[in-house]
């Protein structure tokens, strides 16, 4: 259980996963008015959520394939991260893909957060790197 603050609880739904194994929790957006998305403009969506994450984990924010498939609706900086140590309001960067103009509305499901364990390390300055067969082959370099 993770604690959850909800601005203006009576109107707003818990973020909740939609079917019975879903890994992301669909969120919705809080807004006072609908929003137009013109084409290739980007909007900071409010969700009026400010979760508490244990040290450890992160909260990834990544969008919904309908929305991308059928709307032309991304993430600007998919996949957000909200830190374990953040207690403002989580907000989505949607940007609009599409030639023709989105309407976001209060509440509808706009984005997907997926909370996720993750790792801290800590540097140790080395000369040498352990030998691997790819070594810095990348981009590509296996072929098509
Ligand atoms: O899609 C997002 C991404 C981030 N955040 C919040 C939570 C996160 O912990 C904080 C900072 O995000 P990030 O580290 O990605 O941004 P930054 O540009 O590095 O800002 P900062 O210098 O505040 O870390 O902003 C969101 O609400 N939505
Ligand atoms: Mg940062």
């Amino acid at each position: 259980m993770l604690n959850i603050k909800i601005i203006n609880h009576s109107t707003h739904l818990l973020p909740a996963y939609e079917t019975e194994h879903a890994a992301g929790m669909d969120l919705r957006a809080f807004l006072n008015e609908a929003i137009t998305i013109k084409p290739l403009q980007r909007i900071l969506i409010p969700t009026g959520l400010h979760i508490e994450l244990p040290v450890g984990y992160e909260a990834q924010i990544r969008p919904r394939s309908g929305l991308a498939f059928k709307h032309g609706i991304g993430i600007v900086n998919s996949p957000g991260t909200i830190d374990a140590d953040y207690r403002g309001e989580i907000k989505v960067l949607l940007v609009n893909l599409s030639d023709t103009d989105f309407v976001v509305n209060d509440g509808e499901r706009i984005a997907q957060m997926v909370v996720a364990k993750h790792e801290t390390v800590n540097w140790q300055p080395a000369t040498e790197l352990g030998d691997t067969q790819r070594g810095a082959g990348g981009y590509g370099h296996t072929g098509k």
